[in-house]
């Protein structure tokens, strides 16, 4: 079986590449990264070291890998031969991508009418419909049917905390123990994908909420709080008990959510949200906050880690989810500058103020009572900020 994985990065590698590789797969990373290009060529190899109490090693092999902007015809050739596409990019870079994979799909319906199945792996929800729309912006009207009938995308979760890496050799990657991959079965065509460890599921929204809502509202809160405190690494903003009972205060609020909108079981969720204040602190892992940190403007979207359950929250209870809304004005206060997005920001609250900013990237109503809240916070958080 071959899969072409777009995206050689921490989650490439340490996570999706490495689990079609044990799931039997050659795996072809595709990637712009000339130097991870040419070593992936030239080992066929790598290693992920999942870190715990104690360090265990796993050998991925059958790897190989080409670059899309070097090595077009090569990429196009390999998807009309593959049995399963991934990508693990950044939201971002979907677009990017489109192109090449429209291509490559193209040609395999003169080739190949094995039906194949696309699977983004991007922290957001509907990344493969989001995919799947770019694909079609590139394609014919005549071919749309085509690519129904023999293409399916398919919606995932994706969780494993991978930071970024470090080693002497720079294709190692050292991940958590824990990872989740869940895919929606709706878009499946003929039989389900063989992926050892990957849980198919009739409906995505409840498992993508749950680990959006929680994992990543929880790394991101933890991780601006971080930066606000000038401390470097997730693990240690972890142990700033001011940060730690804010991050779970946030959790707090957005499991309410979930609990409601879900009817699940509270105290279940209790212990699932402890369990990822456990993998946030895990201490054989040092998780820069300004990695979990990045693209703010992203993070800030409406359907976002953050906006997300505070919205929800408070169209449900009425109420001012204050661990989310505090979550919201550190990142605000983010003017990370090798961060693109972090500049951008700053430039817009600058200019045109926190309203503003909130209605352009969290598309909130000026007048939202969570607004309010946010600029109090922010103000707040700001008048520290200068005091300190
Ligand atoms: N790192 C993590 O712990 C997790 C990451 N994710 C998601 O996985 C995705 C990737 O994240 P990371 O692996 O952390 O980022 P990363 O930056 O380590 O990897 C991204 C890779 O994509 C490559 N790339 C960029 N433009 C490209 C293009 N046009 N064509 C082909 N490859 C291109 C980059 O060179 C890089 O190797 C993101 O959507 C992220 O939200 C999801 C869960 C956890
Ligand atoms: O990848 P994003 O969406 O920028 O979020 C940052 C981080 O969030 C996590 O998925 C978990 O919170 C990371 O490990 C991830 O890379």
């Amino acid at each position: 079986m071959l899969a072409v994985h777009f995206g050689a990065g921490n989650i490439g590698r340490g996570f999706i590449g490495s689990l079609l590789s044990q799931s039997g797969y050659e795996v072809v990373f595709v990637d712009i990264n000339d130097e991870v290009v040419r070593l992936l060529k030239e080992k066929q190899a790598y290693r992920v070291i999942v870190a715990d109490e104690t360090e265990q090693e796993q050998p991925i092999r059958n790897v190989s890998a080409l670059n899309s902007q070097t090595e077009r015809e090569k990429v196009i050739d390999y998807i009309t031969k593959a049995h399963l596409v991934t990508t693990a990019v950044g939201p971002h870079v979907l677009p990017a991508i489109a192109a090449i994979l429209a291509e490559g799909l193209q040609k395999r319906l003169t080739v190949n009418q094995a039906p194949l199945h696309i699977i983004a792996c991007e922290n957001m929800i509907g990344g493969s419909d989001v995919l799947k729309s770019h694909v079609f912006a590139m394609i014919s009207e005549a071919d749309k049917p085509l690519f129904e009938k023999y293409y399916g995308f398919l919606n995932c979760a994706v969780d494993r905390i991978v930071p970024n890496q470090k080693h002497a050799d720079p294709l190692t990657v050292v991940v958590e123990p824990f990872f989740e991959w869940v895919i929606e079965k709706r878009n499946i065509i003929g039989s389900i994908p063989s992926i050892q460890g990957a849980h198919f599921v009739d409906d995505l929204q409840p498992y993508i909420e749950r680990k959006l809502f929680t994992v990543n509202t929880g790394h991101a809160i933890a991780s601006y709080l971080g930066y606000y405190k000038k401390i470097q690494t997730i693990q240690e903003a972890m142990k700033d008990e001011e940060i730690r009972s804010d991050v779970e205060k946030a959790l707090h609020e957005s499991g309410a959510v979930l609990v409601k909108k879900y009817g699940w079981n509270e105290s279940e969720h209790e212990s699932y949200i402890q369990k990822i204040i456990q993998r946030f602190m895990n201490p054989s892992i040092s998780d820069e906050v300004v990695r979990v940190a990045r693209s703010p403007i992203r993070k800030l979207g409406a359907n976002d880690r953050l906006i997300g359950p505070a919205v929800q929250y408070y169209d449900l209870f009425g109420q001012i989810p204050r661990g989310l809304v505090k979550g919201i004005a550190a990142l605000l206060l983010f003017d990370y500058e090798n961060d693109k997005e972090a500049v951008a920001l700053q430039q817009t609250i600058q200019k045109s103020g926190v309203e503003e900013a909130l209605f352009q990237y969290a598309q909130l109503e000026k007048e939202h009572p969570l607004v309010i809240a946010i600029k109090n916070q922010f103000s707040g958080l700001s008048r520290e900020n200068v005091n300190m």
